[in-house]
Parts: structure tokens; C-alpha cells; sequence
């Protein structure tokens, strides 16, 4: 095993607005330098210069497009190599909310490429680099939409559903390690995502979206708190148990070995 370093650094993608530039501050408010990455150039570099004025800390812009293979690749050697990185938080995202069957292969495409495959490749980056230091923390952000698919988000929720299901089983790959997997399940938070999606955030239901920083202080909080599945907005924490319960007793109802009665084969 390596030695964990003195340094420390945080690496966030999809840091340019929204949820990440608000992970950026938080972790630089928590002393982390950051590598922040998305595709757009000027709003990387002035957060960068913001952050690292408002807290002392480094902060490096990295220019990448997370659905262009060689970008990814750029990012996973960083992870891979430099042994200062503590935090990835897998945060770049988007959403095309729009019937599946009526969705262009390019908007299916970016979808899978960010929400699942970048993610995907950079956690498999991390991995090995953190368990070889005993420590590290992976922050995926799926979304409540995880557990829940409407006529508009088969896709959508689609991705979100591998990334809660392959946090998962991470987590319990690495329970017996020092590297921690926090899966972070929002629900609505108002950020550009929804303009882009073709669902204007204007037309939501104002009462049910959260802002950005209580969204990122409560994923903080659970995370303090020693949560591996934050829903920041879920105020009956015990509904996670039922449905992990549920969940678990119809796995365990599958293992039967031949057809269910109801279906009268004998
Ligand atoms: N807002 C919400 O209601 C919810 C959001 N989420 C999830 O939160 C995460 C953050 O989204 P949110 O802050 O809302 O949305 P934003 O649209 O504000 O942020 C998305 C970020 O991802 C980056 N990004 C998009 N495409 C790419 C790309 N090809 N390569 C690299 N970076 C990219 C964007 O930067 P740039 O365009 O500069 O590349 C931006 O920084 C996403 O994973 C989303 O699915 C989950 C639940 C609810
Ligand atoms: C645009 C969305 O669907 C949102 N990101 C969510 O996950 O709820």
C-alpha cells in the first residue's frame, strides 16, 4: 500500500455551472485544490480564479468533451498517476427528456457516452489509484429519476439507473477498503440542465425544485454523517430501507429454480 498524501485534491466534471461549480466551492471551502473539468473554457477558468481567491486553495481548469473517448482518457491518466487525488466527484450529466422512441441517435448516444460510459471509465481510473492508497472517495450523482421512468426519460433514467446500480455493487466491492462510494440521488434542482433537456425549468412545479447550494450541502452533510446513499430531498429517511427491503425479497423470490406457480407448468 502507498502512503496517502498530505495534498489534497478533488476533481469535478461537469464543474462549469450548476451542481458542480457548487461541489468546487464546497470542496475548496474544505481545503481540496481542484482539477475542475467540463467543455466550456471561460466558465472553468473563472470559477477557477474565484475559488482559488475566495479560499486559498489551487484550482486547474481542464478543457474535455467526457463524450469524446481521448478526452476521458485524459482525465483517467490523471487519475491513474497522480497520487494527490481524494475526491473524483462524477458529476458532468445531461438529459434529452423527450419519447424514446421519437429521440435522435446522437441525443441516445450523449446521453449513454456522459451519464454512463464517462462516468463509468473514470471511476475504473480511480479505483485501482485509490485502493493502492487505502483510501479515496467517489461521488457519483445519479438522480431520483434512478428509481422512476416517465414516458419522456427511458433514457434519462435509464443512465441513472446503471449508475445507482453499479455504485452498488461497488460499494460493497470496497467495504473492506478505505475508499468510499457515496451515491447521491437528487430530486428537481434548478440548474441549466432543465433548459437544455427541452423541459424549460419555468414549467416545473416550482415547489419541488431544490437550489443548488442546499442540494450540495445536504449531499455534504450526509456525506459527514457517514451516509453511502444520500437523497437530499427525502425527508422520511426510512422509505430507503422499505424499498431496499422490498428490493432484496423479490431478488430473493427469483432464486426458485422453476416456474412460478401461476403459470400452471408442470
Ligand atoms: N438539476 C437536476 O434537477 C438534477 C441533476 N442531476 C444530475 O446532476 C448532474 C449535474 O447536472 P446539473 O448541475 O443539474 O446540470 P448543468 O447542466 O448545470 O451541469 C452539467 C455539467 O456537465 C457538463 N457537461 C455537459 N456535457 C458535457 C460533456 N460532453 N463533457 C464534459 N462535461 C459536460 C456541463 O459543462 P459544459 O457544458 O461546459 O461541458 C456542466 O458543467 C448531472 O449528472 C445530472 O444528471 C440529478 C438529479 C437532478
Ligand atoms: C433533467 C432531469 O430530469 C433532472 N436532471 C433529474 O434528474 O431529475
Amino acid at each position: 500500500m502507498t502512503h496517502p498524501s498530505s495534498k489534497k485534491v478533488a476533481i469535478v466534471t461537469g464543474a462549469s455551472s450548476g451542481i458542480g461549480a457548487i461541489y468546487a466551492d464546497r470542496l475548496a471551502a474544505r481545503g481540496y485544490d481542484l482539477i475542475l473539468v467540463a467543455r466550456r473554457a471561460d466558465r472553468l477558468e473563472a470559477l477557477a480564479a474565484q475559488v482559488s481567491k475566495a479560499h486559498g486553495i489551487k484550482a486547474e481548469a481542464i478543457v474535455a468533451d467526457l463524450t469524446k473517448d481521448q478526452d476521458v482518457a485524459r482525465i483517467e491518466t490523471i487519475l491513474a498517476t497522480n497520487g494527490d487525488v481524494q475526491i473524483l466527484v462524477n458529476n458532468a450529466g445531461l438529459a434529452r427528456l423527450a419519447p424514446a422512441a421519437q429521440m435522435g441517435a446522437d441525443d441516445v448516444g450523449s446521453q449513454i457516452a456522459l451519464n454512463i460510459t464517462a462516468l463509468t471509465r473514470l471511476t475504473q481510473a480511480a479505483v485501482p489509484a485509490f485502493v493502492a492508497r487505502n483510501q479515496g472517495l467517489i461521488i457519483n450523482i445519479a438522480s431520483a429519476l434512478a428509481v422512476h421512468s416517465l414516458p419522456i426519460s427511458a433514457i434519462y433514467s435509464g443512465t441513472k439507473a446503471f449508475v445507482l446500480q453499479y455504485s452498488r455493487g461497488l460499494q460493497q466491492e470496497l467495504a473492506e477498503t478505505g475508499v468510499k462510494v457515496q451515491l447521491l440521488l437528487p430530486a428537481s434542482t434548478a440548474t441549466e440542465i432543465w433548459d437544455l433537456s427541452g423541459v424549460p425549468l419555468a414549467a416545473l412545479n416550482q415547489e419541488t425544485l431544490m437550489t443548488t447550494e442546499h442540494m450540495v450541502d445536504a449531499a455534504l452533510a450526509g456525506l459527514d454523517q457517514g451516509e453511502t446513499i444520500t437523497w437530499p430531498s427525502v425527508a422520511d429517511a426510512s422509505l430507503w430501507d422499505k424499498y431496499e427491503a422490498a428490493r432484496s425479497a423479490l431478488f430473493a423470490g427469483t432464486q426458485a429454480g422453476k416456474p412460478a406457480p401461476r403459470y400452471k407448468i408442470v
